[in-house]
Order: structure tokens, then C-alpha cells, then sequence
């Protein structure tokens, strides 16, 4: 009996143990096949993500690339760049009641922008006993530089090519990789990261993106911002651009020069220091290209091919906030 009881003790454990171990390879099979068509339909649905966006360019004629969503890989640009311990410069100006926005414009930084990379904000300001505080992770940092108030808005608008200029000239070089030169009047909604690096950025404008016929270029040849009719690529904004140091000093300075002498013959650029750039531009090819999910407008409803807006600026009233 108990040879017996053994026996079918035997047998029987044997048999759930060959049962146990083809269920356990049954289910080990399933999971790695679970887990291949998982990883086959990310790949797919990655491809079909990039090819998806054949309603936009994104390369231009002279082979910079336009940045969209679906466009690029964000973990691996960020590992790229991080491996190289880049840092990065943000200039802003905030005068006058623009004060009232830089808050935002700093705490949405902190969520979106070159999270978990070296960035050193500047804040140009009439008003620094106004500054908010502003908590910053590890390895950001802020530093404040005073200016003067002005009159005209037009004019602080356009002086930020030679503040920015003298930033660079005086402070960040060399050390510092590259610069981004931003409006305050804007916030940060989605990821702003290293799919931006360049030599020399420029961001499509928000209301002008399509129709190349209605670009306002300064179109007075008796500016230096001339553009005549049927020239231009895109018309870029004001409002954020950037890029490596020396590119950036050289944009600066050339457009910063030609305000200046336009302004000695009594001349002012539709745009300002806009219509400069865009000039700039032209005859400067951009290396990269930011679609206009770097600088938004909130007041604009979102168009088809904005998957993601990364920055935008907020509805403000022009009368009561600018100076004239
Ligand atoms: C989306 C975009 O590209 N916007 C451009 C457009 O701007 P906006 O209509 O957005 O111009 P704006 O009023 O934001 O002025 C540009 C920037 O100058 C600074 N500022 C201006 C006035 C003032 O009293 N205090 C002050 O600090 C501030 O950083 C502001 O963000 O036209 C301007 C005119 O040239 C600039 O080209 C802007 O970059
Ligand atoms: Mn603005």
C-alpha cells in the first residue's frame, strides 16, 4: 500500500509537474509574445507617427529641418545632449508692467523647458525690487539686469538685440553652449527641449504661417530690413529665437547695427528688430527651423497641424499694458 501510495504519489506529482512546467512555458511563450507585438505595434505606430506628418514641412529647401511633434525622439535628443553637459542661456525682458508676467513665464519654465539640463535665466528689468520668487531645481539659476525704463515700446522691443549682444560679449562667452532670446509675455504648456538646438534657430511665426504673398517684411528699400516683393522663405517671429553663442552675437549685432542706422536717416522697420531678423534670415539660412508650437498665441484656435503647443503667448490688453 504504501509502495502503492507512493507510487501514484509518485506518478500523479509527476504528471501535474509536466503539467506546471507546459503551462509555465505556455505562459512564457505568451508573454514574450505579448511583449514582441507590443514592441512591434509601438515600432509601427512610431512609423506611421513620422510619416504621419506629410501634412507639414519638414525639411527646408536648403535641408534644415522644421521641427514638429512626431518628428523627432525626445529621450534620445535629451540623452545626446545631456551626454555633453550643454547649458543654456534664456534672455528676457521685462519692462515696465511686463513685470506682471515673467512669474509665469519662470514657473512654466521650470516644468517645460530643458527640464533636468544647466539653464541660466536673464532677466533684463527696469523694476527688480518686483521680481517674484521663483523656486529653480538644481542646476538652474536666475540673474537679474537692471535697465532703464523707456517710452516707447517699440524701442525696448527693438534695444534687446544690443543687450543681448553685450550678454553674450561680457558674460557668456566663452562657457556658456546656447542661448535662446524669448518674449516674457508667453507661457510654457509642453515640452521645449533639446529638439531646439542649433546654430542659428528661428521659430515660424504663429499668424503667419502659409501664405508667403502676405509676410510683412519691411518693404521700403530705404531700410535696411528691405525685403522686395517675392524674396522669403518664412516669416519668422520676433519673439523667441536662438541658437550658439557666435551665431546668435552676430545676429545680434548685425541686427542691433542696421536698426541704428536706419534710425539715424529717421527710419524704423515695420517690425522693428523683427523685420530685421527676418532679413537677417533670409540671407542667413537658420539651421533648424521651429514650427509654430514654440510660440503660440492664445487667442488663436489651435490649427490642425499644432499637435502639441509648447509656448504661447497670453491674451493681453496692448492699451493698458505698453507705455504709448
Ligand atoms: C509673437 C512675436 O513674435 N511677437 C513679436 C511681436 O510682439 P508682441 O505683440 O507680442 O510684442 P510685445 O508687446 O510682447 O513686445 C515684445 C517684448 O518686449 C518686451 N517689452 C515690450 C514692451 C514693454 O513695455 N516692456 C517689455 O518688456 C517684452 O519682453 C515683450 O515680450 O512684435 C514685436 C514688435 O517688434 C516683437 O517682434 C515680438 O517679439
Ligand atoms: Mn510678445
Amino acid at each position: 500500500l504504501s509502495q502503492n501510495t507512493s507510487k501514484n504519489y509518485f506518478c500523479s506529482g509527476s504528471r501535474s509537474c509536466c503539467l506546471l512546467v507546459f503551462r509555465f512555458s505556455l505562459s512564457l511563450n505568451t508573454l514574450l509574445f505579448a511583449r514582441w507585438l507590443t514592441a512591434a505595434v509601438v515600432f509601427a505606430l512610431r512609423v506611421l507617427c513620422f510619416l504621419s506628418r506629410t501634412d507639414v514641412a519638414t525639411v527646408t529647401p536648403w535641408l534644415a529641418p522644421v521641427v514638429w511633434e512626431g518628428t523627432f525622439e525626445p529621450e534620445l535628443l535629451d540623452g545626446v545632449y545631456r551626454q555633453k553637459n550643454v547649458s543654456i542661456a534664456v534672455t528676457v525682458f521685462a519692462v515696465g508692467k511686463y513685470i506682471r508676467f515673467l512669474k509665469d513665464f519662470l514657473e512654466t519654465a521650470e516644468q517645460h523647458f530643458f527640464v533636468g539640463f544647466k539653464v541660466h535665466v536673464y532677466v533684463f528689468t527696469d523694476r527688480p525690487a518686483e521680481l517674484p520668487k521663483v523656486e529653480m531645481a538644481a542646476g538652474r539659476q536666475l540673474t537679474v539686469h537692471p535697465v532703464p525704463a523707456a517710452k516707447r515700446w517699440q524701442e525696448i522691443s527693438a534695444r534687446r538685440m544690443e543687450m543681448i549682444q553685450r550678454l553674450i560679449e561680457e558674460t557668456l562667452l566663452p562657457g556658456t553652449d546656447f542661448i535662446f532670446c524669448l518674449d516674457v509675455d508667453s507661457k510654457f504648456h509642453g515640452r521645449w527641449g533639446a529638439e531646439s538646438l542649433g546654430s542659428l534657430v528661428a521659430v515660424v511665426h504663429p499668424e503667419l504661417t502659409f501664405d508667403r504673398g502676405g509676410f510683412p517684411y519691411e518693404r521700403r528699400p530705404a531700410s535696411r530690413a528691405y525685403m522686395a516683393p517675392g524674396l522669403g522663405d518664412f516669416y519668422y517671429c520676433g519673439g523667441a529665437f536662438g541658437g550658439d553663442l557666435h551665431e546668435v552675437r552676430l545676429l545680434a549685432k548685425t541686427c542691433r547695427e542696421n536698426f541704428e542706422a536706419d534710425a539715424k536717416e529717421g527710419i524704423e522697420a515695420a517690425w522693428q528688430e523683427e523685420s530685421h531678423l527676418n532679413r537677417y534670415m533670409w540671407l542667413n539660412k537658420p539651421s533648424k527651423v521651429l514650427s509654430p508650437e514654440f510660440l503660440w498665441q492664445d487667442f488663436k484656435p489651435r490649427e490642425r497641424e499644432i499637435h502639441v503647443v509648447r509656448f504661447s503667448g497670453v491674451v493681453k490688453n496692448y492699451a493698458e499694458i505698453r507705455p504709448n
